[in-house]
């Protein structure tokens, strides 16, 4: 591919416009996606952190659930950070039962499974495909991964030190489908979404070759 990627941002609820900025500084065209035009657009998708059975329902309104979930079936690159990692999930722990979501990654995740009393912490992560320092990982009330099927490769795991949570995965990949528990859209460093664009181009260069 050469050029800049268009990667829509599922934009019905949560942090949109973090992604957007960080899509735009890694290198890519981003627009926000709310309905099934917009989607046959782009390259890649992000389905962003926020709220997944909220997401999950907002889906379902705008007609969005099916489309979605097959074009991510027939090999649209996608990235989901936390909310959007629960909607990449084939099963969820401790969600509605009504809570459906968009499939493409062969996981089990349990939500909200740092515990009740820690919303949020940070910590440094290395990262399978990310080269320099640790990432700075922020977690919001976030899930973790309890189950990779075959063909899920494993890109980051909590480090020791956080009781429960540690080694923990907390970020996978299966083919071009990339899922982190954290949200990088925060923090300003721009090496996570380098990373899916890379993803995103390969997977545009396997399709013509
Ligand atoms: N920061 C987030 O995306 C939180 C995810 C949220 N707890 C959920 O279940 O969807």
């Amino acid at each position: 591919m050469t050029g800049r990627p268009v990667v829509g941002v599922l934009a019905l609820q949560g942090d949109v416009r973090e992604h957007l900025v960080a899509l735009a500084r890694a290198g890519a065209d981003p627009v926000p996606v709310r309905r099934e035009a917009e989607l046959a657009a782009v390259h890649a998708v992000v389905l962003p952190g926020g709220e997944s059975t909220t997401m999950s329902r907002l889906l379902r309104t705008f007609e969005l659930l099916e489309p979605l979930r097959e074009r991510i079936a027939s090999g649209l690159p996608t990235y989901g950070s936390c909310a959007g990692m629960i909607l990449l999930a084939r099963e969820v722990l401790d969600t509605r039962a009504d809570a459906v979501g968009v499939g493409g990654l062969d996981v089990t995740v349990r939500r909200n499974a740092f515990g009740r009393q820690v919303d949020s912490f940070e910590t440094d992560l290395d990262v399978v495909g990310v080269v320099g320092p640790p990432v700075r990982a922020v977690f919001i009330r976030a899930p973790w991964v309890e189950r990779v099927g075959d063909g899920v490769q494993v890109l980051a795991r909590v480090p020791p030190g956080h009781g429960a949570a540690d080694g923990r995965v907390v970020a996978v990949r299966q083919g071009s489908v990339l899922a982190t528990s954290f949200h990088p859209e925060v923090t300003g460093d721009g090496r996570v979404h380098e990373l899916f664009l890379r993803m995103v181009r390969e997977s545009a260069d396997g399709d013509m070759g």
